[in-house]
């Protein structure tokens, strides 16, 4: 039934990237997504591969059962309110990947009585390996829940949150989350330069060691702290690393950040959506 809904993408940046170059590598057709950007110079390489990429907002609206809107949560209010019109014309399930704007907002900024759909992807879409926490508000038939599970499912995981809040929390662990991966990679691949390896050979021992690890945890029936302790031999060289890790708070620290990105998410609703 998804094969054929028609997506727009409103805004074709990082993260609706992810998800439509997801879809497509998993064979979804091109021809029945749209782009939507402002930039005529982003779309053209979409449009030379048959997706339909338009500047026009309103056009995309009109012609698509599901409308993602990817746009920066500081323009969401400007580029809502300006369509509307075409919202309440075509009412299209509207999806939004948006941190911090809460669906209230977004449907009284869509002249209210819309369905929504609060979602939180991550970029791992692209490579059908992304995670997505969605939230439906009550004009969402379950038809819809369905379709949009279907679509995201296809470029990953998807798991419903019972109360909006936990968007935030959702953003703190998976959507800003492959960010802290990529950080702690890039400070494994410097170290081990630090230790005397070409920088070639660092990162691509980093890069390996992570994907074997993400694999293991993710296809092992065991705990992440289980797969930690048969690497750990006791006396060996593993135990000296994580000791080292846990001396200096490691809990503290990653609870603290993931912390700090959960109240921003929070802060951005105080600031966006609260007028
Ligand atoms: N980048 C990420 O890892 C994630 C981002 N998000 C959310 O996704 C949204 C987009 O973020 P990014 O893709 O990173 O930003 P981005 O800046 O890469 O993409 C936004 C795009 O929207 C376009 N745009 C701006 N105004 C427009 C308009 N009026 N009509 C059509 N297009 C317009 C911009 O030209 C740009 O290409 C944000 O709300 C963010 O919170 C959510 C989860 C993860
Ligand atoms: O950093 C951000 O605000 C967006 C939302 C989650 C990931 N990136």
């Amino acid at each position: 039934m998804t094969q054929t809904a028609k997506i727009a993408f409103i805004g074709a940046g990082n993260m609706a990237s992810a998800i439509f170059e997801g879809l497509i590598a998993n064979g979804y057709p091109v021809d029945q997504i749209w782009v939507t950007d402002r930039s005529e110079e982003k779309l053209a390489p979409y449009a030379a591969r048959g997706l339909k990429a338009t500047t026009d907002n309103d056009e995309a609206l009109a012609a698509c059962d599901i409308a993602v809107l990817a746009v920066k949560p500081q323009v969401m209010k400007t580029v809502v309110e300006a369509h509307r019109d075409a919202i309440q014309q075509y009412k299209p399930l509207l999806v939004s990947v948006a941190a911090g704007i809460d669906a209230e907002s977004l449907s009284n900024w869509a002249g209210d009585d819309v369905a929504i759909v609060r979602c939180m992807p991550n970029t791992p879409a692209l490579v059908q390996t992304g995670a997505s926490g969605l939230y439906a508000n009550a004009l969402v038939s379950e038809q819809q829940r369905q379709q949009t599970e279907e679509i995201l499912a296809a470029v990953g995981i998807t798991l419903w949150v019972e109360n909006e809040a936990q968007i935030d929390a959702v953003t703190a662990v998976s959507g800003s989350g492959p960010a802290y991966y990529f950080l702690f990679m890039e400070a494994m691949a410097k170290a081990g330069e630090q230790l005397g390896l070409d920088a070639e050979t660092a990162l691509k021992l980093t890069l390996q060691t992570a994907l074997g690890a993400a694999r293991m945890s993710t296809q092992s029936d065991l705990a992440p702290a289980e797969l930690r302790r048969n690497v750990t031999s006791p006396k060996g060289t593993t135990e000296q690393a994580i000791l080292s890790f846990q001396q200096q708070g490691i809990d503290e620290m990653v609870l603290k950040a993931m912390t700090a990105c959960r109240d921003r998410a929070e802060a951005l609703t105080e600031e966006l959506c609260k007028d």
